[in-house]
């Protein structure tokens, strides 16, 4: 996948006008490999910077990921960078890897979360054909400016004397507890979820195993609710984080079980450009550590269901926090504690662990009236 010498030269000639300047070092060659798709890029640490200028360029119907830009130059598999990091779930729809993971390796996902990871390679490649980056792009960069997610969450905690800020998860079912409610309407919960002190909400996307829809973003968004909406999927392209900003998400999920490192560097960078929050999840130790050596991190989920084996346990928060709470404090990172949380108990115990804030679903939502099991779930009314 060679750019010819004049599509470089062409593409270098155009870059700096609008970009900084490039240090050479890789190509990134968007897929069918015409002169006027191939885009300069230093794969190193500043990977995305050329790569956003190729969208402002108009150049980027089809980059790839940053993992992919080194895969592409060391010619190792991204499964192979992946794995290297500690990573399980394996991507088999690279463009530039198809004969990875055939046989019968390819059948089978070895957990949920390669399966659903897998789903969504499908997913993305489709939506990405019916609407492909530079419009998408197009309308991110027009859409209403994104309010402050992280701003909110301190907002809220400092006018609770310290409670963690509540995210509150619209979420319609989980592949582990199947549907969570029969009458479910995304725009009354997440006024309710308002109405009783809230400081965000989480909006589920994934369709295929969660039953979210960006249809449900789009809406609640445009419902009138004042709270910052982080978009809930599992991300694993750029195209993603574009799309959920045009359908009004304010922050997004970037998953370490999923990302290899220089994926996740590139869409901060990419979530900066359009103003984005990012709530980058870790689940053990290694993800954590991984994602503590990344600059520019602010916001860091401590996730206490495994997506591997889904099994829950709160006290996941408070190892994790025991032992980077320093280097967490030092760098001014605001965690979340998120799932598994039920009761007054479970919310003062992470709080003690130090989180700023607690994402929950299931306990709100599996009650009659999922606003007023705020109140229950803290032991006390939110302040607005
Ligand atoms: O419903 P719970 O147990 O309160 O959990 C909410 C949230 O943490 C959970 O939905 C979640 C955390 N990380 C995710 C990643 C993808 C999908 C869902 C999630």
């Amino acid at each position: 996948m060679e750019a010819s010498a004049s599509a470089r030269a062409a593409v270098v000639a155009r870059g700096p006008a609008v970009c900084s300047p490039l240090s050479s070092s890789s190509w990134a060659v968007a897929r069918g490999a015409d002169a006027a798709r191939a885009v300069r890029c230093n794969a190193a640490t500043e990977v995305s910077a050329p790569l956003l200028c190729a969208l402002e360029l108009g150049l980027g119907a089809e980059i790839f990921n940053s993992a992919e830009v080194v895969q592409w130059e060391s010619g190792k598999s991204v499964n192979a960078i992946a794995a290297a990091q500690g990573i399980r779930v394996r991507r088999r729809c690279r463009p530039s890897h198809p004969s990875e993971g055939v046989g019968a390796d390819r059948a089978v996902p070895r957990s949920v979360l390669e399966q659903i990871v897998w789903d969504k390679e499908v997913e993305v490649a489709q939506r990405k054909a019916a609407a492909p980056l530079h419009r998408v792009a197009d309308s991110a960069r027009r859409a209403p400016p994104p309010r402050d997610f992280a701003a909110a969450l301190h907002g809220a905690r400092a006018r609770n004397g310290g409670v963690p800020a509540l995210i509150a998860e619209v979420k319609k079912a989980s592949p582990t507890r199947g549907l969570l409610r029969d009458n479910f309407n995304p725009v009354e919960i997440a006024h309710a979820y308002e109405k009783n002190g809230a400081a965000c909400l989480s909006i589920l996307t994934d369709e295929k195993h969660f039953l979210g829809s960006f249809e449900n973003l789009e809406t609640v968004s445009n419902s009138g609710v004042n709270c910052p909406l982080l978009c809930k999927d599992f991300v694993i392209d750029i195209w993603q984080i574009y799309y959920a900003r045009s359908k009004g998400a304010d922050a997004i999920l970037l998953i370490a079980a999923v990302l290899p490192d220089l994926d996740i560097k590139y869409m901060l960078r990419v979530c900066r450009s359009l103003g984005m929050a990012a709530l980058v999840e870790v689940h053990d130790e290694r993800e954590l550590d991984r994602v503590l050596k990344i600059d520019g991190v602010q916001l860091i989920g401590i996730n206490n269901r495994s997506l591997g084996t889904f099994e829950v346990d709160t006290a996941n928060t408070n190892m994790l926090l025991q032992k980077r709470g320093d280097i967490i404090r030092k760098k001014k990172i605001m965690v979340v504690s998120e799932s598994g949380l039920f009761t007054p108990d479970d919310v003062a115990y992470v709080q003690n662990a130090g989180v700023a804030a607690v994402l929950v679903g299931e306990s709100l939502l599996t009650q009659e009236d999922p606003g007023r099991a705020i109140a229950g779930l803290f032991g006390k009314e939110l302040l607005l």
